[in-house]
């Protein structure tokens, strides 16, 4: 018996970010949006203890020890009920790795629920978000997907209207972005500056509810944009690429370096994405659409 769930990846359509508090993280006011780019996680029950595969073009990428997110997802499910998380984990790897789309996330929202559903713990909704808020900030929202505003380090989660399917096209880039590394330039740029409380801007929810892509793209703000391109300028080349060919607008995702693109709508996505392929300033191109749901069970 094995239970598979597929998980969506996220890309921010506001990311304000505030001042480093004491303990590291930075308080957010992040918008994110789940996109229909799938990882898929598998679970079996294992009579050799926790193991964990993974399949896709990243998969060397991937740790398989315990520092997995989907392993330590079945780690701390398992030790919430006093069980041994005797459990084979397969990934099955589409959301780029290091990218800024929440892969690791996915795939730790993902064990945990498939580990729910075939140790039948049933655990209740908050309980499910309390663990996945303990192993990463984005986790929660691979969780529940569709649109939501993320506060605190972004793991308090209100969910938000979205009155529309948003088309999207990804650029991925040639290497990966660690995440610490681009808060740490964050902070280093900020250096001297007030750094004013994360809040979601209005007109940016209302273009959302409206699902209205011309208004959210004016409105769409990565705070951690400066940084990623301090780290990675070429991304500066993918931006004006894919503007170049139609985009309403581009953006980093999240910590970067995925590059996103807004589009009118499914056929312009498909030309953005051409021309993205064919202008040399990525790795590879991808076009998905969102919102989407979250962690599902298949
Ligand atoms: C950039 C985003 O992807 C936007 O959605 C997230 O804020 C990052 O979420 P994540 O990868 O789940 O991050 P976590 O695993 O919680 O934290 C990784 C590291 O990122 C930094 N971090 C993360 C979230 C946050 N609100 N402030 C931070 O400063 C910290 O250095 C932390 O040690
Ligand atoms: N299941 C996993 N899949 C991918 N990376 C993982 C996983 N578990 C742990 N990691 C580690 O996490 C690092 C970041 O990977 P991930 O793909 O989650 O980044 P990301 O998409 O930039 O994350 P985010 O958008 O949440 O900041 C990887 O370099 C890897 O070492």
């Amino acid at each position: 018996m094995s239970v598979t769930v597929r998980v969506p990846a996220k890309v921010n359509v506001q990311l304000a970010v505030g001042a480093a508090r004491p303990d590291g993280f930075h308080d957010l006011a992040n918008v994110f949006l789940a996109v229909g780019l799938y990882d898929e996680v598998t679970v079996t029950p294992s009579s050799d203890g926790l193991r964990v595969t993974c399949e896709g073009p990243d998969a060397a990428q991937v740790p398989l020890d315990r520092t997995n997110l989907a392993a330590r997802a079945a780690e701390a499910l398992a030790a919430r009920y006093g069980r041994t998380p005797g459990v084979h984990v397969h990934i099955v790897k589409d959301i780029p790795v290091a990218g800024g789309m929440a892969g690791g996330s996915a795939d730790g929202a993902g064990a945990l629920l498939a580990c729910d559903a075939l140790w039948g713990t049933n655990a209740p909704r908050g309980e499910l978000l309390e663990i996945c808020a303990e192993l990463g900030s984005d986790v929660p929202f691979s969780l529940v997907g569709g649109a939501a505003l993320g506060t605190g380090r972004g793991e308090r989660l209100t969910a938000l209207e979205a009155g529309g399917t948003f088309h999207w096209v990804f650029a991925m880039a040639g290497r990966g972005l660690s995440t610490p590394a681009v808060f740490r330039e964050f902070d280093r740029l900020a250096e001297g500056r007030d750094i004013p409380e994360p809040v979601a801007s209005r007109d940016l929810l209302d273009a959302l509810a409206k699902g209205e892509a011309e208004a959210l793209a004016a409105t769409v703000r990565n705070d951690l944009q400066p940084a990623a391109l301090s780290l990675f300028p070429e991304l500066a080349d993918t931006l004006a690429a894919g503007r170049a060919a139609g985009a309403l607008t581009g953006l980093v995702s999240g910590s970067g370096p995925t590059t996103a693109f807004l589009t009118r709508d499914a056929g312009s996505a498909e030309r953005v994405a051409e021309a993205l392929r064919a202008s040399g300033t990525c790795r590879s191109v991808r076009v998905a659409s969102g919102p989407v749901a979250g962690a599902t069970v298949l």
